[in-house]
């Protein structure tokens, strides 16, 4: 009984008593992935202030925010089903905060991760090197991730080529030495978000291991209701 209240203790209660905004809004979203069912999970990393969440809100939801921005705290999780042939695949995406406050909790969210999208911004050079330190993480964390890098903000250099700070054939060649994809993207106008997204699909939907993960578990990809949840962990 008294390990029993002990447990209790450390597991909800403390964790509760103690938490700011950022503890509550990480269990809402735990609480939503854990109600809806996904096929894989996708984690989205990179500086602050980078672009991670207005990629995953064009994405989920096709909007783009002009308002201030907002800092996320702990991660935030939608759930986005994407149609490939006659199959229905659901993604579960993980949209950890860039903040180096935060960097513990994001190892939390790319473990078991299919796909990880590393951003970058391409009119700030300085946010390149936390792909770097991204890309070295899951490399010796999570070798079966497979890791797409994505340069956004597209719209700023397409209006002004002189706030290019990264170099498309440079990063070109980083990509290709780890093996990853390059992207570059604009949330402003959806230029190649649904691409994007549409590959890592792809890239999960033919791999080997899901392709045996779904035999063996039997999960049914032929799904037709295309509702999601969003659960925002903003300040
Ligand atoms: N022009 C332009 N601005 C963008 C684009 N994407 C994001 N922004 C702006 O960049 C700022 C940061 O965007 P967020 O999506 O909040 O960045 P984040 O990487 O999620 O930031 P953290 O939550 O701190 O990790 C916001 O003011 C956005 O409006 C884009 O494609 N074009």
């Amino acid at each position: 009984m008294i390990l029993y209240i002990l447990y209790v203790y450390i597991n909800i209660i403390l964790p509760i008593s103690l938490a700011d905004s950022f503890y509550c809004f990480d269990l809402l979203a735990l609480l939503t992935m854990s109600a809806q069912r996904v096929d894989a999970k996708v984690v989205m990393l990179g500086k602050e202030y980078v672009g991670k969440t207005s990629l995953v809100e064009r994405f989920a939801h096709n909007r783009f925010f002009f308002g201030p921005y907002q800092n996320t705290i702990g991660a935030a999780f939608v759930a986005r089903q994407i149609q490939m042939g006659d199959k229905v695949l659901t993604l579960g995406i993980w949209d950890t905060a860039g903040s180096e406050r935060y960097e513990a909790m994001s190892r939390i969210y790319y473990r078991g991760a299919k796909g990880a999208i590393v951003c970058y911004d391409l009119t700030d050079r300085s946010s390149f090197l936390r792909v770097k330190f991204w890309v070295e993480e899951l490399q010796k964390c999570e070798e079966h991730c497979k890791i797409y890098l994505c340069g956004t903000k597209s719209d700023l250099i397409e209006t002004d080529r002189t706030m290019r700070q990264m170099d498309y054939h440079d990063v070109q060649d980083y990509a290709e030495e780890i093996k990853a994809e390059l992207f570059e993207t604009s949330s402003k106008t959806g230029k190649n978000v649904d691409e994007l997204f549409q590959k890592v699909a792809e890239d999960i939907y033919n791999s080997t291991t899901f392709q045996l993960m779904t035999e063996e578990k039997g999960v049914d990809l032929g799904q037709t209701n295309n509702s999601y949840f969003y659960s925002c962990c903003h300040n």
